[in-house]
């Protein structure tokens, strides 16, 4: 598929004993969003670090927005972007202030007009001035989202996107995930345990089993493969082994 936005081929990562990313091979559509899901240690967070070059896999090849990740990342890294409430931002800048530190690290053109607008868009406004460290778990999701689109990216990681948040703010949240994408055409790959979250926004979903790819599909797909109501069942059945994996 050459209009990938991610093509992964064999990616694997070996840590001494551990297997923690084994032989996981997909083609990402570009424009659309893909959930990676696994139960803890499944792998995912390692998928996600290989993807942004911060590991180097131990076998394999990553193609990103066309670059070659092992000869070519800085060119990827500009055109995508990264949000995580596992990621801190520096606790003693304001939020004004980290957001330049990003506008200033991906050389962006006309910082201010596009921190003002992310401001805006993501109700940051009144907490501008405000130390990183002193802000709500949903208002350190927000920044972190308006860090994360500093740079307009093409494709969009996010680790557990709504992690810690109410169900009103995560709601918030994936309603602004989905007016943005409709907008911007930004490709997402998200991790997350959400599983009503994945259904909801996700055009197809790559589980992942101890490092390895054990099933795929669009999530409709995959709950009638195995017959059951939700995805979530489906996450249970691959988690507890209570079905051949598909
Ligand atoms: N730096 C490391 N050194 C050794 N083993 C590691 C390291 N990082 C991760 N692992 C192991 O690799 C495997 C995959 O871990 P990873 O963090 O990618 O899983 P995950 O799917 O993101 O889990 P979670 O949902 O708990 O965040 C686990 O067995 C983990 O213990």
């Amino acid at each position: 598929m050459n209009d990938a936005v991610i093509r992964a081929e064999g990616l694997t990562k070996r840590y001494d004993a551990t297997l923690a990313v084994d032989e996981l091979s997909f083609a990402q559509p570009r424009g659309s969003t893909w959930g990676l899901l696994g139960g803890n240690g499944a792998g995912k967070s390692t998928s996600i670090a290989m993807l942004l070059g911060l590991l180097v896999p131990s076998a394999g090849r990553i193609t990103v927005l066309g670059h070659d990740m092992a000869r070519d990342r800085f060119a990827a890294l500009a055109r995508m972007n990264f949000s995580s409430p596992y990621v801190a931002l520096p606790a003693k800048l304001s939020v004004a202030e980290n957001l330049r530190v990003y506008a200033h690290l991906y050389n962006v053109r006309g910082a201010e007009a596009r921190i003002a607008e992310l401001a805006e868009e993501l109700q940051l406004t009144d907490i501008l001035n405000r130390p990183a460290g002193q802000l709500s778990a949903g208002q350190k999701t927000r920044v972190a989202l308006a860090k994360s689109l500093i740079n307009r990216p093409e494709l969009l990681l996010l680790d557990e996107p709504t992690a810690s948040l109410d169900p009103d703010t995560g709601d918030w949240v994936r309603s602004w995930l989905e007016r943005y994408r409709a907008a911007s055409g930004c490709s997402i790959l998200l991790a997350s345990h959400n599983m009503a979250e994945v259904e909801r926004l996700c055009d197809h979903v790559l589980m992942l089993k101890q490092g390895r790819l054990v099933a795929e599909g669009r999530p409709a797909e995959l709950v009638a493969r195995f017959g059951r109501a939700s995805l979530e069942d489906v996450f249970l059945d691959i988690a507890r082994d209570r079905r051949a994996t598909a």
